[in-house]
């Protein structure tokens, strides 16, 4: 019902996304959504359960799990240091697989040779979001794969200089791909709110939003088992 009177519809221009930086509306079929939701409340389940992460003394409003590395601001370790100091899972084939599907759904040149290897999913209730950013801690330059499950986010994806203008505004709804390499690899974004009440009753989640990121962290694990510092 709301395609009816969505832009495109209307035949309002959008303005083109920054170069490196691409939407792949409704990407995930509903069966994969499901999946995905299934595999996040497996990886929930331990050894690291969801956290939200500190940013200086201030709580995150996302509940976060990490599979492969465990990101937190603004450092990636073996262990979560920060919830339990358990190992997080391993980086599952089948999300390396499926990050180099969606590079190639996004027409990116090195979709074949993508090997992410830390998988980040935030849970956002209604009332969460996520500040203007840049994902800045990975050694890689190697795009970033993010995934939405759920309610709708409005997403703000803006320059690679500073949180302001220009940026542009756009919806992540249940099922979408958004790819940001190259030039927009360090380009500022950040979630503004979710609609609740939006999502598909057959996504796999009754109510709020699953983000999936994927990255290349370009870390490697040193002999006597410490991770590298930055
Ligand atoms: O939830 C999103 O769409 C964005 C997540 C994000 O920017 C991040 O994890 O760094
Ligand atoms: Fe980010």
């Amino acid at each position: 019902m709301n395609s009816l009177f969505d832009d495109d519809a209307l035949g309002i221009e959008r303005p083109a996304l920054p170069d490196g930086a691409v939407h792949v509306p409704g990407w995930l079929t509903r069966e994969q959504q499901r999946w995905l939701a299934d595999q996040f409340r497996r990886w929930a389940a331990g050894p690291v359960p969801p956290h939200s992460p500190m940013v200086g003394a201030h709580p995150m409003s996302v509940q976060t799990v990490c599979l492969g590395w465990h990101w937190r601001p603004y450092t990636y370790s073996r262990e979560a240091v920060d919830v339990n100091g358990r190992r997080v899972l391993a980086m599952p084939e089948s999300m390396v697989r499926l990050g180099r599907l969606a590079l190639g759904a996004a027409d990116h040149p090195q979709a074949a040779e993508y090997t992410p290897d830390t998988l980040v999913a935030h849970f956002y209730d209604r009332t969460a979001k996520m500040g203007m950013h840049q994902d800045r801690d990975e050694r890689s330059a190697a795009p970033v794969v993010s995934l939405s499950i759920g309610d709708t986010a409005r997403f703000r994806f803006g320059n690679t200089a500073h949180r302001g203008q220009p940026y542009q505004d756009l919806d992540l709804q249940s099922g979408d791909l958004f790819v940001f390499g190259g030039p927009s690899r360090l380009a500022f974004h950040g979630v503004q709110k979710i609609y609740a009440g939006t999502a598909p009753h057959d996504c796999g989640l009754a109510a709020g939003r699953l983000n999936l990121t994927l990255r290349v962290t370009g870390l490697a694990d040193d002999p006597v088992g410490k991770t590298h510092g930055f």
